[in-house]
Order: structure tokens, then sequence, then C-alpha cells
């Protein structure tokens, strides 16, 4: 079924992606994303995620070929990685790095900048004390640092914001704040994600439209409820099917 369509923000045609050995990783994906919209992508660990983001932001890994795509994006675009701390300069203080982002985006001047840094801090709900004494990423914690991460982000005012399984690599309760905050900013300030994840719960509750990709390819999409309530391919069958239910402590017999 193709998509419905916004006015697009971007627009990923024919996306093929290959080794210098000519392997093939992902193959003719295409989709649109309208302003505002939110897209999930989901499916098998390889099959193409996180490169199809990073072909859009243009960060393929050495060794990886773009072998035809037309992508054209009419907006700003900006990434969240999975691994906040690794997407942060160990040997810098956070506030400092995050102030020139918004230097070198917003063209301002360095005690300007720190000012929208402290007030991006402010939007992302980071302890008041970054302000007086700024820390290393090894003194925050994972979530502090995706905070920060996503601040970085927002400092390009972007149009589109990709989502590289952003709350993976921290605990379910941290996980559950981060997915709150991109949720608020998103209606605060309208811009459009792709959100790549393995959650099926979290694309159900914050992207209106699902691909499913498996082996470098988009199996099948729709939009997300009816893709999750009635899935056509085998393989989004069994995604599913492999989802683990929460478990019904009301009935389960007293041991
Ligand atoms: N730098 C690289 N060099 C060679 N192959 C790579 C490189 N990065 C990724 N690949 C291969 O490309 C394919 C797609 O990888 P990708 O990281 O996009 O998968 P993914 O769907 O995001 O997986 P996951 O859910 O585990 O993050 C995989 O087969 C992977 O092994």
């Amino acid at each position: 079924m193709e998509e419905k369509m916004m006015a697009p923000i971007l627009e990923v045609e024919k996306l093929s992606l290959a080794t210098r050995s000519k392997k093939k990783l992902v193959s003719n994906v295409s989709f649109t994303i309208g302003r505002g919209e939110s897209m999930g992508l989901v499916g098998e660990s390889g099959s193409g995620k996180s490169l199809t983001l990073r072909s859009i932001i243009g960060l393929l890994p050495p060794g990886i070929e773009q072998v035809s795509a037309n992508i054209r994006c009419s907006g700003r675009c900006a990434m969240i990685f999975q691994d906040p701390i690794g997407a942060l300069d160990p040997l810098c203080p956070v506030v400092g790095q995050l102030a020139e982002v918004v230097a070198y985006n917003q063209k301002v001047s360095r005690k300007a900048s720190r000012k929208i840094a402290f007030e991006l801090l402010d939007m992302l709900g980071l302890p008041a004390s970054l302000k007086q004494k700024d820390r290393y990423p090894h003194q925050l914690s994972g979530g502090q640092c995706q905070r920060i991460v996503i601040a970085m982000a927002l400092a390009c005012k972007p149009d589109i914001l990709l989502c590289d399984e952003p709350t993976t690599a921290l605990d379910v309760t941290v996980q559950h704040q981060i997915l709150e905050i991109i949720t608020r900013l998103q209606k605060e300030l309208g811009f459009a994600m792709v959100f790549v994840t393995h959650n099926l719960a979290i694309v159900s509750s914050m992207c209106s439209r699902l691909c499913v990709m498996k082996e470098g390819q988009i199996i099948e999409r729709g939009d997300t409820l009816t893709l999750l309530q009635n899935p056509q391919n085998p393989y989004t069958q069994r995604l599913i099917s492999s989802v683990l239910p929460v478990p019904d402590f009301e009935r389960r017999p007293v041991l």
C-alpha cells in the first residue's frame, strides 16, 4: 500500500547501498515523510535501518557506497544515535560541546551560544548545576548524555529528526522519560521524525506510519495501527507474534 502524502519534507527514492566488494546491503528503499509526520522503521538486526538513516544525513561508514538514490530533503536534518556516550567527545565538557554546536549551526556569538545552550538544558530537564559547573560525558548518566545529544540535535533547529534506537542503551524508566521528551518536543517544535527501533510498542505510540525492513528492503508499509493489527507479510506477522505479552499478574495463581 503506498503512503498518504502530506507536504513532503523528505523523499527517499530507490536507495541502494553496497560494500566496495559489491555486497548489497540496502536495495531500492523508497519512502516519503510529510512535514511534522513520524514514521517508524522496524525490522530484524542487520536489515539496513541504520544505514538508511545514515544515508539520508550523509554519514555512511567508510567502505559503504551509495549505489543509487535520489534523496530530497527540503529542510534541516539532525540525527540522534543509539549510544549517547559514544556520540559525545569524551575530552570536552558537555555544555561546551552543546554551545559549540549552537554557535556553528545558529551562527551566533560565543556568549549567545552559551545562553541558548542553557535554555536547551532547561528544555531537556538537565540539572541546573551544569550551568555553574560543566562536566565531562563520563560524569553524567546515560540518560543525561542522551538528553545532551537530543539538545545538540535541536540546536540544529531540525525540520526532520532521525532517531536511531535512541533509547536502546538506557534502562526502561529512563527510556520512558526520553521518549516523553521527544514526543513533547515534536509537538512543540513540529519536526518530522524517522524512528528506528526494535520495539513495536514504541512505534505504535510514536509513529503514524510504519515501514518494515528485511534483508535491505522494505517488505511492508502502512498506517502503524492497521499494519500492526493486520500484518500481511509473513515476516511482519512473525515479528509481531514474537513480542512477549505483559504477564497478567491478576490471574496468576498464588504459588
Ligand atoms: N561499516 C560497515 N561495513 C560493512 N558492512 C556493514 C557496515 N555497517 C553495516 N554493515 C552491514 O550492513 C547491513 C545493514 O546494517 P545496519 O546497521 O543498517 O542494520 P540495522 O537494521 O540498523 O541493524 P540493528 O537493528 O542491529 O542496528 C548489515 O548486514 C551490516 O552487517
